[in-house]
């Protein structure tokens, strides 16, 4: 089952540099490990946000919510869900 998702990250304004490059060292490690495995199949930045879009090739939807509540800066993000379908038209 293909996924499109956007997620939009907001750290707090309490937390400090230091914390804030914790969180995305540990998001680089647990997204690394999700794209070597084939579970995320790609992830591009939103030109001039702090935000992606990412796809995920999963087999339910309760592993997709697993690996998205499992991303270090779940609590900061902000993340919508679009379930893809084949399109009648693409030729693949
Ligand atoms: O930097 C981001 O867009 C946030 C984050 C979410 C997954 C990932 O690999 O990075």
């Amino acid at each position: 089952m293909l996924f499109m998702t956007r997620m939009d990250v907001t750290f707090p304004p309490h937390l400090t540099p230091e914390q804030v490059a914790d969180f995305q060292a540990r998001e680089k490690e647990y997204s690394g490990s999700l794209q070597r495995s084939g579970k995320m199949a790609g992830i591009w930045r939103i030109v001039g946000e702090y935000a992606n879009h990412s796809l995920f090739d999963v087999d339910s939807n309760d592993e997709l919510h697993e690996i998205l509540s499992g991303f270090p800066m779940y609590p900061y993000m902000k993340i919508k869900v679009t379930p893809l379908a084949k399109h009648p038209n693409s030729i693949r």
